[in-house]
């Protein structure tokens, strides 16, 4: 397995959100992650990426195979889209942005700066970077935000080519991306109970 979550319980602001949740992901898989707005979807992907610790479980993965693409797109607005890759290619240590660039029909717009690229736009720029850094573990928090049906289309296609190369994708998202072979978990299931109060006065020692 490349990514191991085991009895894991998460809160946000103190207060405990999802509980007791075991998953696993081996090369090749993606699992896609559902449940309302609030329901923890983001504080589960940003425990994985190691930004919080969990309130209790464990999550077991290489830190260094891993990449988290959370709701910023991390982009330099005055770097042109061509500098913006490489200068991440460069921190991940590899060189080649072309792939990055063609995968999401980024070509026309590589001597642009990124400030003066749309919203979809800016996203794909930001989802290309996932191809420059060469990590296996995708953590994505809701990457199609801004797309449109064709641009899904494109970012479905990347992921369907990195789990075929051994990657493995865990996604939050709340629509469908057409990825069949997708895994999807509700985590809705997993929402964390009131705490009980069983003790009024002790409450409040
Ligand atoms: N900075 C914060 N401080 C305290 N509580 C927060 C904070 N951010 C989010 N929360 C709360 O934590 C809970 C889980 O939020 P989270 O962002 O993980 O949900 P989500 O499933 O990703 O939602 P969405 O589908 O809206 O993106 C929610 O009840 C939310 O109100």
């Amino acid at each position: 397995m490349i990514l191991n979550v085991t009895d894991l319980t998460i809160a946000r602001g103190g207060i405990p959100v999802l509980e007791d949740l075991t998953f696993s992901l081996a090369q090749g898989q993606v699992l896609v992650l559902r449940g309302p707005n609030g329901s923890g979807k983001t504080t589960l992907l940003r425990t994985i990426a190691g930004l919080q610790p969990p309130v209790s479980g464990r999550v077991e993965v290489q830190p260094e195979s891993l990449v988290y693409a959370g709701h910023a797109d991390g982009i330099k607005a005055t770097l042109t889209v061509a500098e913006n890759l490489n200068f991440w290619a460069q921190v991940f240590g590899n060189a080649d942005i072309s792939h990055a660039l063609a995968a999401f029909e980024l070509g026309a717009f590589a001597d642009r700066p990124a400030g003066a690229l749309s919203a979809g736009q800016k996203r794909r720029l930001g989802l290309a970077r996932l191809l420059v850094t060469g990590r296996v573990v995708w953590v994505l928090d809701e990457p199609t935000v801004s797309l449109d049906a064709h641009a899904v289309a494109m970012f479905a296609m990347a992921v369907r080519t990195h789990v075929a190369g051994g990657g493995v994708a865990l996604i939050a998202t709340h629509i469908d991306l057409g990825l069949d072979e997708a895994r999807v978990l509700d985590v809705g299931y997993y929402r964390a109970r009131a705490l009980a109060v069983d003790d009024f006065d002790g409450a409040f020692l």
